[in-house]
């Protein structure tokens, strides 16, 4: 078992802020789990990014995990991957990145969730919630009974895993998400696009210790 701390916060390609000024931007708003999601950069310019965040990082007591890149495990200071295709061999990847780093995993149907957890993924976001701007797709939006439903699925089979609620999640949301029996949320769009980050942050991460029931 390891520690996933209940609210992630996701890096996004946005034109007001770099990935390294929103790692820096969490970090002070006492973010402890950055999800660094950039799928538009070179190796070289990734490496360059991810160098920079893990030092805020490390500076911060940060978990920094990577979304995809898998083959950059090694080459910087990175806890963890956030594997985003539903269909990856997570047997394979444990294989590949050994048993210390951190292998998480979208998903979007309870089938999927229950393949992860007996691949042996630390955790999985469960999505999308609603509709998201930050990766638009046409999946089923889950509402609050999707996540009810998977809660009780997941129970009836004895199965336990921390699952993250992701996709267009707002602060309003969470109480009900968390209440839901979720582990903990995944948010990008909501902080990104806030007035004042800082404090959207701080809201979020009050709103989900106050309401977590697991
Ligand atoms: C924790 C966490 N959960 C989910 C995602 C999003 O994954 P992605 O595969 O991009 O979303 P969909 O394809 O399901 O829309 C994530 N990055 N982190
Ligand atoms: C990467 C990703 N894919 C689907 S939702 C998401 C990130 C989180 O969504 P939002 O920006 O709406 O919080
Ligand atoms: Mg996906």
């Amino acid at each position: 078992m390891k520690y996933i701390e209940k609210l992630h916060y996701i890096t996004h390609d946005i034109p007001h802020l770099s990935h390294i000024e929103q790692a820096q931007l969490a970090c002070e708003a006492g973010a402890k789990w950055i999800q660094y999601r950039c799928l538009s950069k070179s190796d070289e310019e990734l490496l360059q990014d991810i160098n920079a965040i893990a030092e805020i990082c490390d500076d911060w007591g940060t978990t920094l995990i990577v979304t995809d890149h898998v083959h950059l495990n090694g080459k910087a200071d990175i806890q963890g991957f956030h594997i985003e295709n539903m269909d990856a061999d997570f047997i394979a990847l444990r294989k590949l990145v050994g048993n210390d780093i951190t292998l998480g995993g979208s998903v979007n149907t309870v089938e999927n969730l229950i393949r992860l957890v007996r691949a042996g993924a630390d955790y999985v976001g469960y999505g999308p919630f609603a509709e998201t701007e930050t990766k638009p797709n046409n999946y089923t939006l889950l509402g609050i009974e999707g996540y009810q439903h998977m809660v009780g699925a997941l129970k009836a089979q004895a199965i336990s895993i921390p699952v993250l609620a992701v996709g267009g999640i707002k602060i309003y949301d969470v109480e009900a998400l968390m209440q839901a029996g979720i582990y903990g949320i995944a948010v990008s769009g909501a902080l990104n696009f806030a007035d004042d980050f800082i404090e959207a942050y701080q809201d979020f991460y009050r709103v989900v210790k106050e309401s977590a029931v697991n």
